[in-house]
């Protein structure tokens, strides 16, 4: 079994006690009342690289990565360096989240928030919503077409905004068939966990204008940011480097000062390729 199923697995088993507890009407209703959605195309879009910073205690790659006992304390520091929107793990088994921390961010930041999770019904993405969400992840590797082409509609209806991740040129493919506006390219193979930022550099010249190109994984630091900004990135999603390096709020502020003029920009980093 790979890495990516046994995620599933798990994920199917905490979906199924979560939908005994609450039904589907009870969670629309919860929806209904949840803040209203803030604008994640206009929070991602511009000239400038935007930086979406992950809320992210432990993954299968590295394990505990770091306790974080106050997400939304994190958050804030996020926020506070400038982070344009916030990411929340809420996979429980591997990555340590929960619907909560997504609440308690949510309730602490301006920015719009990012349910990051491992979606394949619509309940999970009113599960979003009532806690909060504006984005929601879709991960092409674990839908099929009609599942993702309706849990786009799904997610729009409800004002969420779909991040549609890709890791390969077919999945690309169907992604932007399905219409996807925000694509995220994951350099994080979901087979082998390996990091290749170069998948960035490759794909992301098929992605049609307009739509939001997201590089997703293995940013360590400004040199990293700029290198996937060389490549057309629109934003990036960095969690490990931001939960381990001990001053979140001074990192996001350096990339985020890094991606406000990328093009004018001296990289100062020794690796400076993708
Ligand atoms: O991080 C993992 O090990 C992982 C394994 C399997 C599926 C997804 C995984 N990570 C989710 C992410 O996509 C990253 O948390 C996100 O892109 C940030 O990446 P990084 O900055 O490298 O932590």
């Amino acid at each position: 079994m790979s890495v990516l199923d046994e995620i599933m697995r798990g994920v199917r088993e905490d979906l199924e006690e979560r939908q005994r507890q609450v039904p589907l009407d009870e969670l629309k209703r919860r929806a209904l009342r949840a803040p209203d959605p803030k604008d994640a195309y206009a929070a991602l879009g511009g000239d400038r690289v935007s930086v979406i910073a992950e809320v992210k205690r432990s993954s299968p790659s590295r394990g505990q990565l770091a306790p974080i006992p106050d997400p939304a304390a994190l958050a804030a520091e996020y926020e506070a360096g400038g982070a344009h929107a916030i990411s929340v793990l809420t996979e429980r088994r591997r990555f340590g989240g929960t619907l909560a921390d997504l609440a308690a961010v949510r309730a602490r930041v301006e920015v719009p928030v990012l349910r990051k999770d491992f979606i394949f019904t619509s309940y999970q993405l009113w599960e979003a919503r009532a806690y909060g969400a504006d984005l929601a992840l879709l991960i092409v590797a674990v839908l099929d077409q009609p599942a993702l082409v309706s849990l786009i509609e799904r997610a729009e209806s409800i004002g969420l905004a779909p991040l549609v991740e890709v890791h390969t040129e077919e999945e690309l493919n169907r992604a932007i068939d399905a219409g996807a506006k925000i694509i995220g390219v994951n350099a994080r193979n979901l087979k082998t966990l390996e990091v290749k930022r170069e998948v960035f550099a490759e794909l992301a010249p098929k992605i049609p204008d307009g739509v939001i190109k997201v590089a997703e994984s293995g940013v360590r630091g400004p040199h990293d940011l700029l290198a996937y900004a060389r490549a057309g990135a629109d934003a990036v999603l960095v969690g490990e480097s931001l939960v381990t390096g001990g001053n979140p709020k001074a990192a996001v502020h350096d990339l985020v000062t890094a991606g406000a003029h990328p093009a004018t920009r001296q990289d100062s980093g020794h690796d400076r390729q993708l």
